[in-house]
């Protein structure tokens, strides 16, 4: 598909359960689309909503009206109201994440941990292993550090690991929360390399970047979240 996202008249507010119900609008009619090898980042200023559209979109939040359609296994699905075991599938096979922080499992290996996403859709243990450890010596992570456990590792490095996880399959779509936050210039700049293959190859990308010089480098398109903004919406 030519368009592997189109996001249509989401809205979404928080309802404050310890604090009488209180109700508080962050996003309304949030419209767009992603076209296949474009990145799309999400700009306006702390608070308006960016990481809230980030994680509806991954279906970590709820939608409280809209449609998050995404063609999934050659099917249209709206992830706003699919089933969560639809969801899941729809993140093995075609939604892909790389979030701020890597969740570290304990006991597994740096290597293992990249390399899971792809055994998990059928790829032999020794091949996942071998593009895990092209992508981490790509990232320069030392090899030493490689069969160990990452909880350990420094923020910068679990990010890395974090970001060779999410690289390493060849999702449609892929959601990008702020992954060179850690990072030194030397390795922002194998992201930003990273990213620019994965447009190549016809991923759709949505990013939040903080850094301006990755996010002139990687953006496409920026869009202003504040548009989407229910005070504006009503104004
Ligand atoms: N789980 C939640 N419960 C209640 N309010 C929330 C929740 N998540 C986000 N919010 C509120 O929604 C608004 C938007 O937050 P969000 O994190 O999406 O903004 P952002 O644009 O990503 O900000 P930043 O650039 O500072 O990371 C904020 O006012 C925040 O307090």
């Amino acid at each position: 598909m030519a368009t592997p996202l189109v996001v249509s008249e989401v809205a979404k507010s928080f309802t404050m359960h310890l604090r009488d119900g209180i109700r508080l609008p962050v996003v309304a009619n949030v419209t767009f689309s992603v076209k296949a090898g474009e990145c799309v980042v999400l700009g306006g200023p702390s608070g308006v909503g960016k990481s809230s559209i980030l994680k509806m979109l991954y279906g970590n939040y709820g939608v409280d009206e809209g449609q998050i359609l995404m063609e999934h296994d050659g099917k249209l699905v709206n992830l706003a109201t699919a089933e969560p075991r639809t969801v899941l599938e729809v993140r093995r096979a075609t939604l892909g994440y790389v979030s701020q922080f890597l969740r570290v499992v304990p006991r597994v290996s740096a290597l293992d941990i990249v390399a899971e996403p792809l055994q998990a859709r059928g790829v032999a243990i020794e091949d996942a292993r071998a593009r895990a450890a092209e992508l981490l010596s790509k990232l320069n992570l030392p090899t030493a550090l490689w069969s160990l456990p990452p909880a350990t590792f420094s923020g910068g490095e679990q990010q890395r690991v974090n970001i060779a996880r999410g690289f390493i399959t060849d999702h449609k779509i892929l959601l990008l929360d702020e992954p060179t936050a850690s990072l030194d210039a030397k390795n922002r700049a194998v992201v930003v390399e990273m990213i620019a293959e994965k447009k190549a190859k016809g991923t759709a990308l949505i990013g939040i970047f903080h850094d301006e010089e990755v996010r002139d480098a990687v953006a496409d398109r920026i869009l202003d979240v504040s548009a989407f903004s229910p005070r504006k919406a009503a104004a």
